[in-house]
């Protein structure tokens, strides 16, 4: 199965840039922009990733980010992701920033997106991988700072499909940012929505009704909801599944206990993806090897993943069905 999952076709939908950061490139970043980082070395950074919840997490995704600080930086940044994902055979990614957490360090808004664009071309051209940018508000700030980051990104309205909702979960239900969404909705912007990660089935339903979300990131949390289940399968909604990142940030004990195979069986319009990958230990590639092995997926299973993920991204039509075509037939 290995060899499938390497060669099938496929689209990340939930990749944080910012979460992309391998501690090598970090400790190089550190050196080069005087900062340092509160680890002795690169093996220490990542024997530090061992997390009890979403914040913890956090935390440490926060304070590594402040050695990225120049538009060459982020450039780097995003150029070494995308050369990992299409060497996975990632064929199309759709990238969430976060610029409130680079705003207070005093990075101008459009370096770190000049910075991320750039790359995000060169991917396109150099590495054949398209893509589109997601802009995600950090969900435990105010709804007023959602605002003003909102109006930085307006002249940019171009260069930036759709806004998202992220950062701590518990606490900040979607309906603290309804005007800011409705703005962005007006203004054309795609909306996805975190939800259902840590937080209850009662934000998938907010953000479905109030944001008037088109993805929900995460939603495994629904699962404790059957006529949100229902629901979700009916409107084909789609949920973008983090396997590695639900076990890391134990939102379940072990890849044994993950609703994925569940959630598909109930036919929802699931797809896998790595979320923040040095931090919770894998790519596309292996959060797919993950869930196939803990749940016995079969071949057919991993098809419709790899088919769901380019169904639920945001490219027109046409380049759907290219994409679609490319993948094997669906026989066990
Ligand atoms: N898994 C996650 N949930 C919420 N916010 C995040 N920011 C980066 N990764 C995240
Ligand atoms: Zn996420």
């Amino acid at each position: 199965m290995d060899d499938l999952i390497a060669t099938l076709p496929k689209a990340e939908l939930h990749l944080h840039i910012e979460g992309t950061l391998e501690p090598e490139l970090a400790f190089q970043l550190a050196d080069k922009n005087g900062i340092s980082l509160p680890f002795a070395s690169v093996d220490a950074m990542r024997a530090a990733y061992d997390f009890q919840d979403l914040q913890s997490f956090l935390d440490l995704y926060y304070a590594s980010i402040s050695v990225v600080c120049t538009e060459e930086d982020f450039h780097e940044l995003t150029l070494a992701y995308l050369k990992k994902a299409a060497s996975q055979n990632v064929r199309h990614t759709e990238i969430f920033f976060d610029p409130q957490s680079h705003l207070p360090r005093e990075i101008p808004f459009e370096t770190m997106l000049s910075g991320i664009t750039s790359a995000l071309k060169r991917g396109e051209t150099e590495l054949g991988i398209s893509s589109r940018l997601i802009l995600c508000f950090l969900r435990h700030l105010s709804a007023e700072s959602a605002q003003e980051t909102l109006q930085l990104a307006l002249p940019f309205r171009d260069q930036i499909i759709g806004v998202g909702l992220d950062s701590s979960e518990l606490g900040h239900p979607p309906s603290k940012f309804v005007n800011v969404f409705e703005e962005a909705r007006r203004h054309g912007f795609r909306v996805v929505c975190h939800a259902g990660e840590e937080g209850p089935p009662e934000y998938i339903t907010e953000a479905l009704d109030l944001l008037h979300a088109e993805r929900i990131d995460h939603g495994v949390r629904c699962m404790e909801d059957p006529a949100l289940v229902e629901r979700l399968a009916a409107e084909q909604i789609p949920l973008t599944v983090c396997p590695l990142s639900n076990v890391r940030l134990c939102v379940f004990k072990e890849m044994s206990e993950h609703p994925l195979k569940r959630m598909l069986e109930a036919g929802l319009l699931v797809t896998v993806n790595s979320d923040d990958p040095p931090y919770f230990g894998g790519y596309v590639n292996e959060n797919f090897t993950a869930v196939q092995q803990a749940l016995n997926l079969s071949r057919s299973e991993l098809i419709q993943l790899a088919r769901n993920s380019f169904t639920a991204s945001f490219l027109s039509e046409p380049e759907k069905q290219k994409l679609l075509a490319e993948l094997p037939a669906e026989t066990d």
